[in-house]
């Protein structure tokens, strides 16, 4: 029978599709990060970030357009704020069924225009098509961000805390749509807590731990987890969309600096420990658009 990319599952199918791309001469951080990195040589580092959402997928047709068009735009801030940098410019595709009332296009760029006015960025053009039917919406962005300041997946070792902010699961509800990208959070712990590797959790605690883990080549421990109220565990580990930070952290400066975290911003929570590969839990579950 042939094979299906149902049959892969994501991750495998990325890794499948990346093969035999050589990386570029100023390309510090290809694909595997949530955003590419590009060292001009001098100054700041650029950063690059792509992410789609697609009608049926990660909204409905009745979800106010507004919504949606927030969500394209705050998905991409959130994988600026987990490389420890801020946006500056967007480019915003959109393919949409002409059946689809104006309307609904001006909602979604009034959500979209919510989004840069309140956590920063600056619309710089974009690209428009017709689907056959619902809507896709594409943003591309370019950033920056300070070398000192950049934090990767893979710079985690063993004896780290892993750390995550707010509470997990049951984003369903209505936090997928609506959700604060962590940049204000993530200025404040580049500078302050200093993690040693970051990532947002877009499919799961369950998915996304173990990516961090592998990228430091490290195995984790873990324990209790901050699940939202009327959330089970599993729930929490497992239903995707939170767009909170989880990074790691050596014990030295966690107790050095944590507690200065501003009382305004949600709640951290210790939930493991980095340990040697091989060792410690394992975890299944999470997100994946191509699942087996
Ligand atoms: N079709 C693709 N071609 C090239 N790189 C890809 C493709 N899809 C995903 N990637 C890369 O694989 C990594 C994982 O993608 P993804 O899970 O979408 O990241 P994130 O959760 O940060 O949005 C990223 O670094 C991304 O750049
Ligand atoms: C209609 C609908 N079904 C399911 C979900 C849940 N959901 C959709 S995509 C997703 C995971 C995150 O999306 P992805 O495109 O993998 O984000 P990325 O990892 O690229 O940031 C989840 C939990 C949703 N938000 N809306
Ligand atoms: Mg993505």
């Amino acid at each position: 029978m042939k094979k299906r990319l149902r049959d892969l599952g994501e991750d495998a199918l990325i890794a499948r599709l990346l093969r035999g791309f050589p990386g570029g001469e100023n390309l510090r951080v290809g694909p595997g990060d949530d955003c590419a990195v590009v060292d001009p040589g001098r100054g700041l580092l650029r950063l690059l970030k792509t992410d789609a959402i697609v009608e049926g997928v990660h909204f409905l047709p009745d979800t106010p357009a507004a919504k949606v068009g927030w969500k394209a735009v705050a998905r991409v801030l959130s994988d600026f704020a987990a490389m420890g940098g801020v946006p500056e410019h967007l480019l915003v595709t959109v393919a949409v069924d002409p059946a689809k009332p104006v309307a609904w296009m001006d909602g979604l760029y009034r959500g979209i225009r919510k989004c840069l006015a309140t956590h920063g960025g600056v619309l710089a053009g974009g690209e428009t098509s017709r689907l056959p039917s619902g809507a896709m919406i594409s943003v591309a962005g370019e950033g920056r961000v300070e070398r000192k300041h950049l934090i990767l997946r893979s710079g985690g070792k063993p004896g780290d805390l892993v750390v995550v902010t707010g509470r997990l699961g049951g984003s369903i509800r209505g936090k997928h749509l609506t959700f604060t990208p962590r940049l204000n959070e993530a200025a404040w712990l580049v500078r302050n807590l200093r993690p040693s590797a970051m990532m947002d959790l877009s499919d799961g605690l369950a998915k996304d731990l173990p990516r961090l883990a592998e990228a430091s080549g490290c195995g984790f421990e873990f324990g209790e987890v901050p699940a939202t109220r009327g959330c089970t565990r599993a729930q929490a580990l497992g239903d995707g969309e939170d767009y909170e930070l989880l990074f790691t952290v050596s014990p030295r400066r966690w107790i050095a600096a944590a507690g200065q975290w501003p009382k305004d911003f949600p709640q951290l929570s210790i939930i493991g420990r980095l340990c040697p590969p091989g060792q410690g839990a394992s975890l299944a579950g999470g997100w994946d658009h191509f699942s087996p």
